[in-house]
């Protein structure tokens, strides 16, 4: 509830903030310092752990929850950092003139029967496309150790680069889409470049090194270019709104496809469930298309430039 309504939140501010100047750098390095943050934590939580178990002398609860503790001092940093930020977007408010320039729209939970179908395009390639991501990293680790005889150490390794990529990548390729604009088809070179980096570790017995990070790549660049799109296809009042709908849908598919995911790969193996990640990629591309042929002859150029 905590994690899923902040990122609502932020990525409404995000745009609201930065519609037309640096969007998709903003939404790269949100992604980034969500990165940094859970790689520093998988990093720095253990060693945490075994500084106070010296210190308390066992390893039973009162250890755990001291560490949980500290863990949990870092939310109020982020709700320091969001009451600046509510403190600053007043006073923007105030001195920008927000209020007179609001154009009086209420904001309805049935705004969602106006979705333009372009929405519910971007929704589609959201729930295929992170279907493929975080499912698969979820159950990525034994894959690497059943297919290519990794080792525990080398399967945790390559199981964590998309996710280390995508910290540093994430601004520079937001800072690339911004320059270019174009975003629908730079979601489309990222949802081809997944497919194919899948493919070859369904098919192949390459390096898998290979294949992972230009997932980790592909994933960044996705990032960064498919969120912020929603602005350019609602109206400023249901930006909200849709910004809910988009994680509760990814939220609902990812949740129905992890189960799927886990019971083909009981039934059937990994090749099989390689297949059925290939297959959501080949819906996320449909929907890539139909939603560049939309935007094309709508002549909607905002989602085609930026
Ligand atoms: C956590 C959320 N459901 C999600 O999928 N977030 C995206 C990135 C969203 C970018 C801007 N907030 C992710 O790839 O983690």
């Amino acid at each position: 509830i905590g994690g899923e309504s902040l990122a609502v939140a932020q990525n409404t501010y995000a745009v609201n903030w930065f519609k037309g100047k640096e969007l998709n750098l903003v939404f790269g390095l949100q992604l980034s310092m969500a990165r940094v943050g859970s790689t520093v934590n998988m990093n720095v939580i253990g060693w945490v752990y075994s500084r106070i178990q010296a210190v308390m002398g066992s390893a039973g609860h009162t250890t755990l929850g001291i560490t949980l503790m500290i863990a949990a001092s870092t939310c109020l940093f982020s709700l320091t950092c969001a009451l600046i930020l509510g403190f600053l977007d007043r006073r923007a408010e105030k001195i920008l003139h927000k209020e007179q320039s609001k154009t009086g729209d209420v904001i309805k939970l049935t705004d969602v029967k106006d979705f333009p179908f372009s929405l519910w395009l971007i929704f589609i390639i959201c729930v295929a496309y992170y279907v493929a991501i975080f499912p698969f990293i979820g159950l990525g680790q034994v894959f690497f150790i059943e297919k290519f005889a990794f080792t525990t150490v080398q399967a945790r390794a390559i199981n964590s680069i998309v996710y280390i990529i995508s910290a540093p990548a994430s601004p520079l390729l937001g800072f690339m889409v911004d320059r270019t604009g174009r975003n629908v088809l730079w979601v489309m070179l990222a949802v081809a470049t997944t497919l194919l980096s899948h493919m070859m570790l369904a098919f192949t017995f390459w390096n898998p090194w290979i294949a992972m990070c230009l997932l980790g790549l592909s994933y960044s660049l996705l990032a960064c270019a498919l969120w912020p799109m929603v602005a350019f296809v609602v109206l400023e009042h249901q930006l909200g709104t849709a910004y809910g709908f988009m994680q509760s849908i990814q939220n609902l598919g990812l949740a129905l496809m992890s189960m799927a995911a886990g019971s083909i790969l009981d039934l059937k193996g990994y090749l099989f469930l390689e297949v059925f990640f290939i297959a959501c990629l080949c819906l996320a591309l449909l929907a890539v298309v139909l939603l560049y042929l939309c935007d094309y002859y709508k002549g909607n150029i905002s989602v085609r430039s930026r």
